[in-house]
């Protein structure tokens, strides 16, 4: 029999479109929160779902988007964003009114554009971003704490249902998010140059090294235990999922990448010119940002903080 004085779950049947890194490890932790009563989930036909199934992280698994959102009051789209505009035309007319649907994508314009014109009326849209992950893919590289002490960005359009939006970020915040609602344009501005323009120099500087000769590609293996090494970990992340990313945000990052540009050749002006003061300069400003934003993380109760300055 069941409780009666058991409180109800936020949402009584959740779908996760993608059950990838993100996917599961929402999965994960909606089922540890006890957010949904039932969880079920489509992926591609790449294994996903059936790995997710195996794991034991979702209810039911289908091969049909529009079925598996059929009866839904929560959608949640964690696949590539390149993927999104085709996904949504299939499972699109299958929602049931009311039903919030939201996404995990790193871009939110683009995903605006791509998800809305495939909605009924009668549904939520409320796009988000959870600023956390790691270069891992797939179901087995989620886990269910991923999103504690991370930012959560939201950004629903002017006029989406308030309510919408509160249990939206209820999901979040109970999964241990700090959220915050910003508008789509100024995300994707603020993400080229924190998380994008860093892929792009990882990816950049691990191809160059690797294009060097031979014997000095050894020594790069050989000695890589030091700051290259972080760069070949964030190199070594999804190839689709950035491809996607550059794709979608390409204005932004075309932007920060023409100002980055000219700084890196004003830096390489003052090492050809032995310009000490200039380099010293800007080397103590950027010392005192590393600290600042430590010290802002741990003002904020985030663990980034404790793994990053080991
Ligand atoms: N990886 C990160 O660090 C990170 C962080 C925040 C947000 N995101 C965003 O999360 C989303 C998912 O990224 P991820 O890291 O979980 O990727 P992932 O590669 O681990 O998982 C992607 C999932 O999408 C599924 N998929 C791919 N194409 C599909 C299609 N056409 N139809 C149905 N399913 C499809 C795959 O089967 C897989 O389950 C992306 O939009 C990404 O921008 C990623
Ligand atoms: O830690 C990492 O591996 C990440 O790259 C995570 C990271 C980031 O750039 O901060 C990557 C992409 C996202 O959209 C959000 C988070």
């Amino acid at each position: 029999m069941s409780d009666p004085l058991k409180k109800p779950a936020l949402f009584r049947r959740a779908c996760l479109i993608g059950i990838g890194l993100i996917g599961s490890s929402l999965a994960r932790a909606i089922r540890a929160h006890g957010l949904a009563e039932t969880l079920v989930c489509h992926s591609a036909a790449d294994g996903s779902k059936e790995t997710a199934q195996k794991l034991g992280i979702v209810d039911e698994v289908y091969a049909d988007p529009a079925e598996a959102v059929r009866g839904c009051d929560l959608v949640i789209l964690a696949t590539p964003i390149g993927a999104n505009a085709a996904l949504v035309e299939q499972f699109g007319p299958a929602l049931e009114a009311g039903a919030i649907v939201t996404d995990v994508g790193s871009v939110k314009m683009a995903v605006v554009r791509d998800v809305s014109p495939f909605l009924p009326d009668a549904v939520h849209f409320v796009p988000g971003h959870p600023i956390a992950g790691t270069e891992h893919s797939g179901p087995e590289a989620g886990f269910a704490e991923l999103f504690q002490n991370r930012w959560c960005i939201l950004t629903p359009p002017t006029g989406t249902d308030p309510e919408a939006v509160t249990k939206i970020r209820t999901l979040w915040e109970t999964i241990g998010s700090n959220v915050d609602v910003m508008e789509a344009g100024h995300h994707d501005q603020v993400l080229a140059i924190t998380s994008h323009l860093p892929h792009l120099i990882a990816y950049t500087i691990v191809g160059t090294a690797d294009d060097l000769e031979d014997v000095l590609k050894q020594e790069v293996i050989k000695y890589s235990a030091s700051g290259f090494r972080d760069f070949t970990r964030i190199a070594a992340s999804d190839p689709t999922m950035w491809r996607d990313v550059f794709l979608n945000n390409r204005e932004a990052v075309l932007e920060v990448l023409q100002r980055f540009t000219e700084d890196l050749t004003a830096l390489q002006r003052a090492i050809r010119w032995g310009e000490g003061e200039t380099l010293h300069a800007l080397f103590s400003r950027t010392r005192q940002i590393r600290r600042g934003i430590i010290e802002a993380k741990q003002a904020y109760g985030s663990g980034i903080a404790k793994f990053e300055t080991q």
